[in-house]
């Protein structure tokens, strides 16, 4: 065989080789070139077809938008934004956005991209790789670190984020937000008496009570050991006075398996001033609970 033909075969060899691995890859490379006057388009696109599902890549190497028309609207911004910038500094475009497939499945797509300048515009050469999974292994670490374990509660970190965020808002709109520091009465006693299990049983149940008593909106932490704290946006303390008295009688009455009328709870209120600080804030419930305390528990008391 001649040596050209055989190179030629070897050539041809190593395309069907390459072309193979890209339609394998978990991912797509692309070439994406933006003009002068601000077309887009996909002029080279291989990989996994899963990706883009449903878009034909005659139609992308014409025109972008058949892609682009699928990322959310919410991520849309930021990707234009992420390619004007990396076309503006010829640096390497990173950033990630929700790309919707046609049966409404979305998925996370991370892209990387070195732009190369041309005369008339400029030419990305890039990869695609869907990160749908690290997406969700993130929030779920997320969720868990956000999350008491014994309770399934709000825990203290996720509490003072979410304060810190309504406290932002009712300083801006001057919108009420109660708070109530919730303790349970002689826990000790109670762990004490029927074992420490029991006494995780009884934060468990009391830990629903306080879920129950209470609209969406409203977020109930445990803060650690026996104490919890409910946040309750747009709601003034003479609306959260009566819901806190209910919620103390229905603990009250409620029958945790061990002697009834045993668990009860005292609980301090405060409503947050504009432009006070959330330490203040917990700080002047926390004397409500206090106060509750020392005039003999299973009570409510509200700090003005
Ligand atoms: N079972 C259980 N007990 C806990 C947990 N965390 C803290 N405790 C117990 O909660 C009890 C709290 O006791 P104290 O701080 O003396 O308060 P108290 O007995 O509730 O008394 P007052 O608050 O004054 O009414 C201690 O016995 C802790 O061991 C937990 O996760 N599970």
């Amino acid at each position: 065989m001649p040596s050209d033909t055989s190179a030629l075969l070897e050539t041809l060899g190593s395309l069907e080789q390459l072309k193979k691995m890209t339609e394998r890859i978990p991912g797509m490379i692309f070439q994406f070139h933006r003009s002068a006057s601000g077309r887009m388009r996909f002029p080279y696109l291989a990989g996994s077809v899963a990706l883009i599902r449903g878009v034909e890549r005659r139609l992308l190497a014409d025109d972008a938008h058949h892609a682009f028309d699928r990322v959310d609207p919410e991520d849309f911004p930021r990707l234009m934004a992420a390619i004007e910038r990396s076309a503006k500094n010829q640096t390497p475009l990173a950033t990630q956005f929700r790309l919707r497939q046609p049966d409404g499945e979305v998925h996370w797509i991370a892209a990387r991209a070195q732009p190369e300048p041309l005369g008339n515009g400029t030419l990305w050469h890039g990869l695609m790789l869907d990160i749908s999974e690290q997406i969700a292994y993130q929030a779920h670490l997320r969720e868990l670190s956000d999350t008491d374990e014994l309770t399934g509660l709000a825990n203290r970190r996720k509490l003072m984020c979410r304060l810190d965020e309504e406290i932002s808002l009712s300083n801006r709109h001057s919108t009420p937000l109660s708070l109530m520091l919730i303790d349970l009465d002689h826990f000790k006693r109670i762990n004490d008496t029927w074992g420490h299990l029991q006494g995780d049983q009884v934060l468990t149940e009391l830990a629903g009570l306080c879920t129950d008593a209470l609209r969406e909106e409203d977020l109930v932490a445990r803060l650690g050991g026996e104490e919890f704290a409910i946040m309750l946006p747009l709601t003034p303390l003479s609306r959260c006075q009566p819901l806190a008295e209910r919620l103390r009688q229905s603990i009250a009455a409620h029958d945790f398996g061990i002697t009834q009328g045993r668990v009860t709870v005292s609980i301090g209120v405060a409503e947050h001033r504009v432009g006070e600080s959330r330490d203040v804030l917990i700080e002047r419930a926390d004397r409500g609970l206090y106060a509750a305390k020392h005039r003999g528990r299973n009570l409510v008391i509200s700090v003005e």
